[in-house]
This record gives C-alpha cells, sequence and structure tokens, in this order.
C-alpha cells in the first residue's frame, strides 16, 4: 500500500498524512498528474464526512436518537412502508439483503429505506424513463428530498425513509450529493483526471457509505474515531463504483460514455478511440492492472473500518464487500476484456463468501487499529 494512497483517503487525518509521490493512487502516473487537483474534491468530501461525523459523535456523546417530530401516528402505515422497502431490497440486493436480516430491526428496516431511496434516485438517470429525465425532475425530486426530511413524505416508500431519518442522526448532505451525482451524469460524458472521477464515485456511491453508517451504527467497544469510520464507508462506495466502472466499460461506450481518467488513458497511450473499438491490447492490459490496483485500495481501506461497525452490521458490509471486490478477480479472469465480456461472481463463489464474512465479522474491533484514535 502507497503512502500517497492513504494520503487520498484519509486527506488531513492522522498519521497517514503524507504528501503524494510518484506512485500516486497505485497507479504508474505522475504525481503531477494527480496530487495538485485530487485535494479539491477529497477536501469537498471530506467537509461531510466530518459533518457526518460530528452527527454521529454526538449521539453517541448524549446516548440519544436525534428527536424529531413523530409525524407518523399510523404505526400499520409505516410498518407497510418499511415492509415494501424491505421487498424492494430483496428483489434488487438479494446478498445484501439477506445480511441485514442479522440487524435490530429498527436498523435493518431503516437500512432498506436508505436502499430504496438511492436506488429511486439511481432509476431516474438509469431507468427505463431515464431517456426523459431532466435537470428539473432533479430538482424536483431534491424537493421531495427536503420535504420528506422535514416530515412530509410523498409516498409510502418516502414515509419510510422519513421516519428512518427521524429516529437516526442521518444527515441530508450525501443525499443532496446523490442527486448532484445524477445531475453530473446528465451533463458530462468524460472525466479528465482521478480527481474529477472521484468526485463522481462520492456523489453516486460514496453517499451510500455516509447514509448507512448512522444506521450501522459503530460499536460502542469501539476505538476509532467516528471520522475514521467514516472514511471506510466513503472508501467502499468509491472502491464498489470504481469496480462498476472497471467491469462496464464496454456497455458505458456503447452508450457514448467513458468513464475512465482521460489524463491516465493518455498517459497509458490510449485514447477513447480505443475504447470504441474494443480490442484487448498490450496497452489495455497495462492500464487495466493499474486501475484495479487503485480499486483495490480503496477495498483495503474500506475492509479495515468494517470490524468497528455494530456487530450485527458487519456481516452484510463485509459480505458485500467480499463479493464485489470479487468481480476485480473476474475481470482479471476474462484476461482485461470488460469490453465485451461482463465479469460477475459465480454463484459457487458467492456461498463461499458468505459465511467466510459470517466468520470474520465475528471479530470485533481492534485494539491497534490502524484507523483508531491517535
Ligand atoms: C466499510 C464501512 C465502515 C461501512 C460500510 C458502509 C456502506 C454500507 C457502504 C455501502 C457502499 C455502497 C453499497 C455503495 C453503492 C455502490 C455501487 C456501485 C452499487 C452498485 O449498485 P448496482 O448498480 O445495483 O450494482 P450492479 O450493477 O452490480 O447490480
Amino acid at each position: 500500500m502507497s503512502a500517497a494512497h492513504l494520503w487520498t483517503v484519509f486527506p488531513r487525518a492522522g498519521p497517514f498524512r503524507v504528501p503524494p509521490t510518484i506512485s500516486a493512487n497505485g497507479c504508474s502516473v505522475s504525481a503531477s498528474m494527480v496530487a495538485a487537483p485530487y485535494r479539491s474534491s477529497e477536501e469537498m468530501v471530506y467537509e461531510v464526512v466530518l459533518k457526518q461525523a460530528a452527527l454521529v459523535r454526538e449521539q453517541r456523546r448524549t446516548g440519544n436518537d436525534r428527536a424529531l417530530a413523530d409525524v407518523f401516528k399510523d404505526r400499520n402505515m409505516l410498518n407497510e412502508a418499511y415492509d415494501r422497502c424491505g421487498e424492494v431490497c430483496a428483489e434488487y440486493a438479494k446478498t445484501f439483503y439477506l445480511g441485514t436480516l442479522l440487524m435490530t430491526p429498527e436498523r435493518k428496516r431503516s437500512v432498506w429505506a436508505i436502499y430504496v431511496w438511492c436506488r429511486r434516485t439511481d432509476e431516474l438517470v438509469d431507468g427505463p424513463n431515464a431517456s426523459h429525465i431532466t435537470p428539473v425532475a432533479l430538482d424536483r425530486w431534491e424537493k421531495r428530498l427536503n420535504d420528506l426530511f422535514e416530515g412530509r413524505p410523498y409516498d409510502l416508500y418516502d414515509a419510510a425513509l422519513s421516519d428512518c431519518v427521524s429516529k437516526f442522526p442521518v444527515d441530508i448532505q450525501p443525499f443532496k450529493d446523490m442527486i448532484e451525482g445524477m445531475r453530473l451524469d446528465l451533463r458530462k460524458s468524460r472525466y479528465n483526471s482521478f480527481d474529477e472521477l472521484y468526485l463522481y464515485c462520492y456523489y453516486v456511491a460514496g453517499t451510500v457509505g455516509l447514509m448507512s453508517i448512522p444506521v450501522m451504527g459503530i460499536c460502542p467497544e469501539s476505538n476509532a474515531t467516528a471520522e475514521s469510520v467514516y472514511n471506510a464507508a466513503l472508501a467502499l462506495g468509491i472502491a464498489n463504483q470504481l469496480t462498476n466502472i472497471l467491469r462496464d466499460v464496454g456497455e458505458d461506450a456503447r452508450r457514448g460514455r467513458v468513464y475512465l481518467p482521460q489524463d491516465e488513458l493518455a498517459h497509458a497511450g490510449l485514447s477513447d478511440d480505443d475504447i470504441f473499438r474494443g480490442k484487448v491490447t498490450d496497452k489495455w492490459r497495462s492500464f487495466m492492472k493499474d486501475q484495479i490496483k487503485r480499486a483495490r485500495m480503496f477495498f483495503d481501506e474500506a475492509e479495515k473500518g468494517v470490524s468497528e461497525l455494530n456487530s450485527a452490521s458487519r456481516w452484510p458490509v463485509l459480505a458485500s464487500l467480499l463479493l464485489y471486490r470479487q468481480i476485480l478477480d473476474a475481470i482479471e479472469a476474462n484476461d482485461y476484456n470488460n469490453f465485451t465480456r461482463r465479469a460477475y461472481v459465480g454463484k459457487g463463489k458467492k456461498l463461499v463468501a458468505l459465511p467466510v464474512a459470517y466468520a470474520r465479522a465475528l471479530m470485533g474491533p481492534s485494539k491497534s487499529s490502524r484507523i483508531g484514535r491517535t
């Protein structure tokens, strides 16, 4: 693990804060290419991390849930709302859903409600009606978000999230940022540098980590700072999204989109044309090796935070981390042909990952955790 990478994941925090070196991001790109602009996105994201961590710290200190008005008098309606969220989660994220079943009822249903909101947001730009979506529609979606945070949900799914955010110290910012990510996706189909891509990944996936931690909870025995656990959660979202991008290169290219950093492509002697041509060359393999290496580093950062979570939250997170990380192995096994072959993790591997994750999830926070307090 390069120290430079740690600087990128922990931009201002503790012992890992070192200036970037030539191997920044674990890729063979020059430091000047990634280091200077790299700070801006990271710092912006870090503000959100600090704010979220402060909310959770406050909750840990007082031991009370944030007291918002209980707007839902009709418990049956609310139970129905949460059940519907559970059904959606079970349908679209089976493994994750299975893992959530270990959580306390309150946490479990809140995680479902967050999942459903994220899925609906994603569907706005990725779903069947995506071609009709406009920035105005996203503004309306944001207005709905504000309303539900103030206890005025529009529909049943919103009602579940509205209740969830009244019970857990969830900040609205990551939700707004996810909508911002959708706006970005509407107007942008190229990313000049990893800094730009990082910001996109934060918007559309890192935010999920920040939304989830207040609900999943940090283990009471954990010595880690809230900031460090948030950083790990953020890293998992980034790792997942980078993996998604690497898996879907061909599919995205067919939609005219290239999510790979243009400067790194150029540095590797590649261009959009090579991607549209879709030929696996040695240049492409070497480029992909670096990209995979960087995604794995984000997974590694994330993994360190899992043991700091509440015991029942560790399993679903670790299981999904192990499974998603294996997509990178599958890309390698496909000899880096992510143009016409879809990398996937077979059923057998999934079945092995679940008990492995379960056994590892039994381990609590490490006393000498590198993400612990300094
Ligand atoms: C590590 C610690 C401390 C906490 C974990 C905090 C959490 C729950 C983070 C979750 C991050 C996450 C799941 C982000 C979503 C990223 C992503 C790319 C999801 C892919 O979703 P789909 O588009 O449905 O995937 P497929 O295309 O593979 O079906």
